[in-house]
């Protein structure tokens, strides 16, 4: 298990500011010393605040390359699709927003792989990971399910797969690609970002289990060495 500070706020508009300006940090870090910078982002609704105000950066878009760190397997402009939010938020400032999904797919492994095949083709490791966390303890949309132990014990050059929930998330009841542990855990720098008490007590017990968790994300952290900052608002 790694070190792990926790950054806690009065309310969610004071952890965005905080943590656009961190990601901005980031980036501007890695365009200094590689020219370049390649990020993953969460999907759901946490970060949408963050990225509202982190679009607003003095950053050089044009050198920046966004991944979703997962998305649901439905078409591009539909409300559950994270890469629309990401496209809608950095497309505009000059950014490089990459989709994980191909429509063309068979089904959601082909999807997977077609992930990974295109996400081959950038730099690694991620500049920065910054991971979401639902309630149910998924993170990215590494979920209890049939292919759990595929995203966990992914060799290091898997960058991603395509995964069923079992049990489906409610708000969200469909398959997904996503990045694996091993995409996740070599990231340079990596962020959680997550609201609400009853998240809190999840991951505080997650982080606690480690490795022995049923929660996706005390698996994931057990396995990760690097630093973790988890951002925190009521
Ligand atoms: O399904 C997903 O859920 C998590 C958490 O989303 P939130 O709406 O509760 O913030 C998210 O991190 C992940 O990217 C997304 O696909």
């Amino acid at each position: 298990m790694t070190e792990i500070e926790w950054w806690e706020y009065d309310d969610a508009a004071e952890m965005a500011g905080a943590l656009a300006g961190d990601i901005g940090f980031i980036i501007e870090s890695a365009i200094d010393a590689r020219g370049s910078a390649v990020i993953a982002l969460a999907g759901g609704s946490t970060p949408l605040a963050a990225y509202a105000k982190l679009a607003e950066a003095r950053i050089n878009w044009k050198k920046v390359t966004i991944i979703p760190t997962d998305d649901r397997i439905v078409p591009m402009g539909d409300a559950l699709s994270n890469v629309t939010m990401l496209a809608k938020t950095f497309l505009p400032k000059g950014a490089r927003v990459i989709p994980i999904i191909s429509e063309a797919a068979s089904d959601y492994k082909a999807c997977g792989n077609a992930a990974n095949a295109r996400l081959s083709d950038f730099h690694w490791p991620l500049d920065l990971c910054l991971l979401g966390m639902g309630g149910d303890g998924h993170t990215a949309s590494i979920f209890p399910g049939p292919d759990l132990e595929d995203a966990l014990n992914a060799p290091a050059d898997r960058r991603a797969l395509g995964v069923m929930p079992d049990p489906m998330p409610q708000d969200a009841p469909v398959a997904r690609v996503t990045l694996s542990l091993p995409s996740i855990a070599s990231a340079r720098a990596l962020i959680i970002a997550i609201t609400g008490e009853d998240k809190k007590t999840v991951l505080e017990t997650a982080i606690d289990q480690a490795d022995t968790s049923a929660y996706p994300i005390g698996k994931v952290l057990s396995a990760v060495e690097l630093p973790v900052d988890i951002h925190w608002a009521p």
